[in-house]
């Protein structure tokens, strides 16, 4: 898939599987955002699913791994130092964190504000950070609960406290595995981050501030 030179440029995160990645490539296809092309996917782990799901797309792909840094003696903030310098020479329109696993320093989030997004399996101001369907799952089964919900938001340099642009509930019910949780969040996923990502570049998305 060529990039088109007047599109809109968008960058994808990622750590692993990649379905959602897959979701942006398959709506890029498939118009359903339209006047945009994903012009590179960057992973923070090499060898993942994700980035074969690139390649067969014939989309760029790079590895900017925590591992390599921290055998380097490299510090977190020269990770994002540097990853920054490798977004800001693509200069994308949007930088979608699809299953990207690492936390991002304020002075990595000030580049980029407004044009940050992430896609997190919680409702706003529900479970924040990592491994939310494994805890919302434990709840449900302690009783505690009997929803969940994912949401796209805004990166902001609080943990999964940006503002939100799109939300959605995803009930847990009585008899479920997690792994049927998992499905029905991944599901609901695959819908609400392209359509998400569509309303950011369009403009008709909630503001930033
Ligand atoms: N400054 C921000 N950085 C990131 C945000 C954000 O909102 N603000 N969102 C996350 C994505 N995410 C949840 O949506 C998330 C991912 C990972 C972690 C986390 O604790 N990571 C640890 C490593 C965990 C592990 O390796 O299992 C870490 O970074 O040290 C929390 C939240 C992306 N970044
Ligand atoms: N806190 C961030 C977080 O948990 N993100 C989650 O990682 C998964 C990536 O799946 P994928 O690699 O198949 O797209 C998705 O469920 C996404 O919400």
């Amino acid at each position: 898939m060529s990039a088109n030179s007047t599109n809109k440029k968008i960058i994808v995160l990622i750590s692993g599987n990649g379905s959602n990645l897959q979701a942006l490539i398959d709506s890029c296809k498939n118009n359903q955002i339209t006047g945009a092309d994903i012009v590179q996917v960057i992973s923070s782990k090499p060898n993942v699913y994700g980035l074969e799901r690139a390649q067969k797309a014939q989309i760029p792909t790079h590895v900017h791994s925590l591992k390599e840094y921290k055998a380097a003696g490299k510090t977190r903030k020269d990770f994002d130092h540097d990853l920054a310098d490798h977004i800001q020479k693509l200069k994308p329109d949007l930088i979608v964190l699809a299953g990207w696993m690492l936390i991002l320093g304020p002075d990595f989030v000030s580049k980029f504000e407004g044009k940050l997004i992430n896609l997190h399996p919680s409702l706003p101001g529900d479970i924040i950070g990592a491994h939310a369907i494994d805890r919302a799952y434990e709840e449900a089964k302690a009783g505690k609960r009997t929803e969940t919900g994912i949401m796209v938001h805004y990166v902001i340099a609080e943990v999964d406290e940006g503002k939100p642009i799109a939300s959605r509930k995803v009930p847990i019910l009585e008899n479920d595995s997690l792994e049927a949780l998992e499905e029905r969040i991944h599901r609901a996923e695959h819908e609400l981050l392209p359509e998400a990502t569509r309303m950011v570049l369009e403009g008709t998305a909630p503001s930033f501030k």
